[in-house]
């Protein structure tokens, strides 16, 4: 057994005998409180540190899950189980409301409306009779599994730690599959996961429910180890402690939570034993000292602890890059093939404003199967706009896109995506962490269609198979098969672009949208591009690219069509553009 795999194994077994040991209470007592955050702040893990939204929120759905269960195991004498699942629904209830009114939001917005909730929930507990308002309510039953009482703190803490462990593993399948793909795009690349075909809303707001529905299991378990509950422990200094923890752990690594929560519970006990004795009077003095040591970690550390252990540890422990196990699977579904000389795009006078710019002046042309065609234009002409307007990127201000008989105008990029559209960005849209197979598999998300539950329960290997012999066979065609290992963000410019060509090809599009594909390449490497477009043609493929390279445009096209200010200016073949005084004078003879 490697190292890599033996520290985790013992580690577990270390925490399995702990409790049998003659350890002092105290220890299981600080254990379980860690078990307890690191449930909430793995939630936290997925939601802020992988989706990118921020929520000083949490504490209140852990709120719900222990007031859910304190009233239905006090008031109505039901099971501490009835209780959880109770606590459960409300959550989904409240969480899916919440989700719908707030994920909308961008920027500081959405922490903002976090901290609103959190408030109004504290303060409805605080102030409801029937919820003991400041008093809370007392004496709830203690747990029972399988006919065993979980009334003792080591009994309970194997439950509290195998919830927060299974939490944990599938957190990590979950990140690890189709689902957790879309999930890691959310931070950052909304766009480009949009028009790869996925609803990036919809993840968040399963991300937001998970996250919701794992701190409410914390709170359900902290009701019935404490076997009270109070506003307090639920109000918002706990929500951003709870933060807290997740980023000084490491926000985006699910170990990290584990890290952070122990951290923060250790040092916080600690400075409340030693300050007041040091200082000779008493006080919340720790919380002082917290805030600075919390100040230095975030400081020396911004990642947090968890990566800055892994990247120290590395020199021994050598990263492993997953198994290569996907050679004999299956061949993806592929799409109906468009028809010879089949009208496969409609531009019908599509325009596009900024405000009182005219951006795109109604602009047409078509696309038949089979087909490459170049836009090209000055810089500022229009093309990039004129691709976001096809893809669905932008809404249209007039006129009318249809793609293979379908009208697609206005459109969400992602309905656009699966119907056989894909595209490449001027600027590359990417996960940097995330290695180039990964990132290309993306683009098979189309074609494939595990979820959630599936992928937090590591089911779907096969289809993941599937994806990942796809992603490889695209990188391969591109000539990147060498790279897929590596870590997208550590690509050169000229590679990160071929690795997005692969991607759009993963989703085994009818019409390719390339915006500058040829930027940042070397000559063979333009050579070969050329290559691997002219085979695409003769599969059938339809291809419109922006381009400035004159000499790749003029090779490859059939037909071009020119740009200037936002109109079009002309449109024929190679040699009529080459030689067309207008062109020439609108844009070539600025560039030569
Ligand atoms: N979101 C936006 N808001 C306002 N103006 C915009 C926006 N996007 C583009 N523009 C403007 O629209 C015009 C066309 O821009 P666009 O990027 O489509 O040109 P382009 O032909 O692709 O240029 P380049 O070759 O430099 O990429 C430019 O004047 C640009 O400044």
């Amino acid at each position: 057994m490697t190292p890599r795999k033996a520290i985790p194994w013992g580690l577990l077994v270390l925490l399995f005998i702990l409790p049998l040991l003659p350890v002092p209470e105290f220890w299981i007592t600080q254990l379980n409180y860690i078990g307890l955050f690191a449930l909430v702040s793995t939630g936290l893990v997925l939601l802020t540190g992988v989706g990118g939204l921020t929520s000083f929120g949490q504490a209140a759905f852990v709120g719900i899950g222990a007031y859910a269960s304190a009233v239905l195991t006090t008031q109505y004498a039901l099971s501490p189980w009835m209780g959880l699942l109770a606590g459960l629904l409300i959550t989904a209830a409240v969480a899916l409301l919440l989700a719908l009114l707030t994920l909308r939001m961008s920027g500081h917005y959405l922490p903002l409306a976090t901290i609103a909730w959190a408030l109004s929930l504290n303060f409805t507990t605080a102030n409801m009779e029937s919820l003991g308002k400041y008093d809370g309510i007392q004496g709830l039953p203690p747990l029972h599994l399988l006919g065993i009482s979980l009334q003792d703190g080591r009994a309970l803490y194997y439950l509290i730690w195998a919830i927060a462990l299974l939490a944990a593993r599938a957190t990590l399948n979950l990140l690890d599959s189709r689902a957790g793909r879309a999930i890691r795009a959310l931070n950052g690349a909304t766009t480009m996961a949009e028009a790869m075909g996925i609803s990036t809303l919809r993840y968040k707001v399963v991300i937001f429910l998970i996250a919701a529905l794992l701190a409410s299991v914390s709170g359900w378990l902290f009701a019935h180890l404490q076997r009270s509950v109070n506003p307090s422990p639920f109000a918002l200094k706990m929500g951003i402690e709870y933060l807290f923890m997740a980023v000084v752990g490491g926000v985006g690594t699910v170990w990290g939570a584990f890290i952070g929560a122990g951290v923060f519970k250790i040092i916080e006990d600690q400075l409340k034993e030693l300050l007041p004795a040091l200082l000779g009077s008493s006080g919340n003095f720790e919380i002082i000292v917290l805030g600075v040591v919390l100040v230095l970690i975030i400081k020396y550390a911004p990642k947090g602890l968890w990566p800055a252990i892994t990247s120290l540890s590395a020199r021994w422990l050598v990263p492993e890059h997953r198994p290569r196990n996907w050679q004999s699977a299956a061949p993806l579904a592929a799409r109906d093939k468009a028809r010879p000389q089949e009208l496969l795009l409609d531009v019908d006078k599509v325009r596009k404003q900024f405000g009182g710019l005219v951006a795109v002046n109604d602009v047409s042309f078509q696309i038949f199967a089979g087909e490459i065609i170049g836009l090209i234009g000055p810089n500022g002409a229009g093309k990039s706009t004129t691709f976001n307007l096809i893809s669905g990127v932008l809404p249209l201000s007039s006129g009318a896109v249809r793609f293979r008989g379908h009208a697609v105008s206005n459109k969400p990029s992602r309905e656009i995506a699966r119907l056989g559209m894909s595209r490449t960005f001027q600027h590359v849209k990417m996960i940097p962490d995330m290695s180039v197979l990964e990132n290309v598999a993306l683009g098979a998300y189309v074609r494939s269609s595990k979820g959630v539950v599936q992928g937090m329960l590591g089911l779907g290997k096969a289809e993941e198979k599937q994806l990942f012999a796809e992603a490889e066979r695209q990188l391969q065609r591109v000539g990147m098969g060498t790279q897929m290992f590596e870590l997208a963000g550590n690509l050169a410019l000229g590679p990160q672009r071929l690795m997005e060509i692969a991607r759009a090809l993963c989703t085994d599009p009818a019409l390719l949208l390339l915006d500058e594909p040829a930027a940042g390449l070397r000559h063979k490497e333009k050579q070969a591009l050329g290559d691997v477009i002219r085979q695409l043609k003769r599969e059938g493929m339809s291809v419109l690219l922006v381009e400035h390279d004159m000499e790749f445009v003029m090779g490859l096209t059939d037909r071009i069509v020119v740009m200037e200010f936002g109109t079009k200016l002309v449109e024929g073949t190679p040699a009529l553009i080459q030689s067309s005084p207008i062109v020439r004078a609108a844009y070539l003879g600025t560039e030569h």
